[in-house]
């Protein structure tokens, strides 16, 4: 998705490709996957790949991206992260390399997913209290990591906005006799299966009603897409951390 929404984008080069070293993919044309011949060959070196680009763009799992993100910090090149499932040392280095090379890390590229959390801020503002708040994601099954980065980020923003800590209050799954829910948590269920590309609820319960605030992803595109408007974002910027709400200019 991410080779063909480049080729097809004005102002976008795609300088190169790479995969891990050995695999079968490595030393075939990037397009091959999009129907169409580029001239980049997929490679096995990621130093060679990233020394020839303005902007690395990773999304792979958190101990590619960090491999990755150091090999781009070395080079003075910017980076865009779509990874999640990253611990708090993996946060913390990628806040480092921020420090000198320009980064977007975000989990979740989609320009709707962004409008949703800032919509997330108002609901809460208004709910603030009587309503318990729950997350709910589903994504196919080939995902591994658990509530997904971009749920975990729409509890963040809701419990930044009722003034609490999301490390203190989430209930990650329920299973027993738990007792009566406490009304400072704030939940999340996880669904895996299939093809599903990425729903996301907040539900807000109260006594005598319910609000949802809901996206679905049909295509992985917007997630593409976003990912090139935030390597846009970051040409030119020498340094500093960044996530969508930065370069959808909604801070
Ligand atoms: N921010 C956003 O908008 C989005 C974020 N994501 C996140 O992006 C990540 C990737 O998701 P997805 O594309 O579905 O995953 P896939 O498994 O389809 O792709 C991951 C790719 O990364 C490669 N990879 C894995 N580990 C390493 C490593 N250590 N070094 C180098 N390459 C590695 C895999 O290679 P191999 O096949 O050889 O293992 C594979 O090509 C996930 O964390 C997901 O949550 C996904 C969609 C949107
Ligand atoms: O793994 C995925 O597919 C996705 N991962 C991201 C996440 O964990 O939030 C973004 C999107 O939901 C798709």
């Amino acid at each position: 998705m991410l080779i063909e929404a480049a080729l097809k984008e004005e102002g976008i080069v795609l300088a190169a490709a790479f995969d891990r070293p050995g695999t079968a993919f490595v030393g075939r044309d990037a397009g091959e996957f999009a129907g169409s011949v580029t001239g980049v060959l997929i490679t096995g070196d990621a130093r060679q790949a990233i020394a020839s680009a303005d902007c690395l763009i990773d999304f792979t799992r958190p101990e590619g991206t960090l491999e990755h993100l150091a090999l781009a910090r070395e080079l003075g090149k910017a980076a865009v992260i779509g990874t999640t499932g990253f611990d708090a040392a993996g946060k913390a280095a990628i806040a480092r390399a921020a420090e000198e090379i320009p980064v977007v890390f975000a989990p979740n590229m989609a320009v709707g997913v962004n409008a949703v959390f800032k919509l997330l801020e108002v609901a809460a503002r208004i709910l603030s209290e009587g309503y318990d708040v729950e997350v709910i994601e589903a994504h196919h099954r080939f995902k591994v990591d658990a509530p997904s980065g971009t749920a975990l980020r729409m509890g963040e923003v809701v419990a930044r906005q009722l003034g609490r800590d999301l490390d203190q209050c989430a209930i990650y799954g329920r299973e027993g006799v738990t007792g009566e829910r406490k009304a400072e948590t704030i939940g999340f269920s996880t669904i895996r299966g299939g093809d599903v590309v990425g729903d996301h609820t907040v539900l807000f319960a109260g006594i005598g009603e319910r609000i949802e605030i809901t996206h679905k992803s049909a295509s992985r595109m917007p997630y593409a897409t976003g990912s090139l408007r935030a390597a846009r974002f970051l040409q030119g910027r020498s340094a500093g951390l960044f996530d969508m709400q930065d370069v959808l200019g909604l801070k």
